[in-house]
């Protein structure tokens, strides 16, 4: 696995520092929200969409002190060697969300943002159940155009526009075990 890789773009060390930070923002915002209305206790629902956030996720709500509950979401876009989008969609049978949010204060978590349809796709089936708050939050953006006009409410990263594993993020479901962000051997996506 190791040999596969052409360079680390972001490691461990710095992946955990910014996740610590990361969290730190969403909680005060949050905090003040639940200031600002005092009827509302301090509690979140988390939204990861599966697979690929699984990692950031448990990294980051471990640094999130509230009150908190999960709900996975599963969509599809980039199936088996894809590093381009196939369009996104929706994984009835590994999406569990409750019918109505209503009420709730919603965190949206993936893992990155890319051509941004997994984000729009996630984001309008989160709306039609009615949050009371609806956030979003990928580890990484890619300096692409499409991506950086989606709207994001709070980035980890922005990176350049090259495929990426690591960290949960996988090609044809590999290397989503390595601690850092990398980018592959051109050999070995094109092989
Ligand atoms: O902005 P986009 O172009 O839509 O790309 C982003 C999405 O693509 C990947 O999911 P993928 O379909 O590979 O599923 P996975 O998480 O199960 O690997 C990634 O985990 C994001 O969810
Ligand atoms: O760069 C990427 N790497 C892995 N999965 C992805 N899904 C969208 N973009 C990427």
């Amino acid at each position: 696995m190791e040999r596969d890789i052409d360079r680390v773009l972001i490691d461990r060390n710095a992946i955990a520092q910014r996740v610590n930070e990361l969290a730190a923002e969403i909680a005060d915002e949050l905090a003040a929200e639940a200031d600002a209305d005092a009827a509302t206790p301090l509690e979140v629902t988390l939204v990861p969409i599966l697979t690929g956030s699984f990692m950031f996720v448990a990294d980051l709500m471990r640094c999130l002190p509230m009150r908190m509950q999960i709900h996975m979401m599963s969509i599809t876009s980039y199936p088996g060697r894809s590093t381009a989008s196939r369009g996104a969609s929706v994984v009835a049978g590994l999406t569990r969300l409750p019918e109505s949010l209503a009420g709730l204060h919603v965190l949206l978590i993936d893992d990155i943002l890319d051509s941004g349809q997994t984000l729009q796709l996630a984001t309008q089936t989160l709306r039609d159940r009615n949050p009371a708050s609806l956030r979003t939050c990928v580890l990484l953006r890619k300096q692409r155009e499409d991506a950086m006009h989606t709207p994001v409410d709070y980035v980890a990263f922005d990176i350049p526009d090259e495929f990426v594993v690591g960290y949960g993020l996988d090609f044809d479901d590999y290397y989503r075990n390595l601690p850092d962000i990398v980018t592959l051997k051109r050999e070995v996506v094109e092989a």
